[in-house]
């Protein structure tokens, strides 16, 4: 049996796929429009309080295309805390108004492939742990796309040894290194937890970016021959204003 790389994890993370009943919320006073948006709001105010207490962080952004009208990232420190924030989303009455899309359930997760052991408590590091609870990236745009290693004749990630698959994963960093500064990754484990092995999150202010990034891994040994990808949902950042605008009929 091959060896199982030790994972490093981090907050649970919950992405949030939703599409709005446009119909149903033509159908409200502009006045009940206003009170749902601003109980919405004063959620995600409550939201940046946790954020700011760095006890978790969340991503809010509006999806392009049929597959969701919005996305929540949030990441918590349980799952017990995840399932709350849900709940309590839930609870408004604007998600009277929302459509189940998609959801994923995952941990933010760090292979020990290329870390150095020097014998220290690696959760006491503080640049693992800005990786395992990051605050999440207020950038323009996000990318989100669910992964699998492939288990397939020659092509079986899971038989490979622990020093093929750590050139494999250098390889692999060496191409995500030179979108430093560009394109900021979130890998996030979901093997029990979800139908795939990870989810990617990506965050950039170039949206141009991600098209770049994924089509340049493509080609990497890495991704050729063992990566198979799920749905892709990219979109826009939102904040109050924009939210609101978007909800305006
Ligand atoms: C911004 C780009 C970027 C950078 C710098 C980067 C670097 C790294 C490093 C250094 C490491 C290994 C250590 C760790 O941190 O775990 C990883 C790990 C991982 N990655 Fe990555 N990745 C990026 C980007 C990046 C992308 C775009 C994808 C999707 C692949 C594609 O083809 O669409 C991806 C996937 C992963 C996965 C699924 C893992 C875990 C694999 C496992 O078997 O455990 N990743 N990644």
């Amino acid at each position: 049996m091959s060896e199982a790389v030790q994972t490093l994890d981090g907050w649970y993370c919950l992405h949030d796929f939703r599409k709005i009943d446009w119909t149903s919320w033509k159908q409200l006073s502009e006045a009940e429009r206003n009170e749902a948006v601003q109980e919405f709001e004063h959620m995600l105010n409550n939201w940046h309080v946790v954020e700011e207490g760095e006890k978790g962080s969340h991503a809010f952004y509006s999806i392009v295309g049929q597959k969701a009208d919005l996305m929540f990232m949030i990441l918590r420190p349980t799952m017990d805390e995840l399932n709350e924030v849900e709940t309590e989303l839930n609870k408004t009455t604007l998600a009277d108004f929302f459509i189940p899309a998609y959801s994923y359930v995952s941990v933010v997760e760090l292979s020990s492939y290329l870390g150095k052991d020097d014998g220290s408590d690696p959760y006491e590091n503080p640049y693992v742990r800005s990786r395992l609870y990051p605050n999440l990236p207020k950038s323009k745009y996000f990318c989100f796309y669910p992964m699998d290693k492939r288990r397939q004749g020659n092509d079986n990630w899971y038989m490979l040894s622990m020093e093929e698959r750590r050139d494999f994963m250098r390889s692999h960093g060496e191409i995500g290194r030179k979108y430093a500064g560009k394109v900021k990754q979130i890998i996030t484990g979901s093997v029990g937890f979800d139908d795939w092995e990870w989810g990617v999150s990506l965050f950039s202010d170039d949206v141009l970016q991600f098209k770049k990034l994924v089509y340049e891994m493509r080609f990497d040994e890495v991704s050729a021959r063992f990566g198979e990808f799920g749905s892709f949902f990219v979109g826009n950042l939102l904040d109050n204003d924009k939210f609101e605008k978007m909800m305006e009929i």
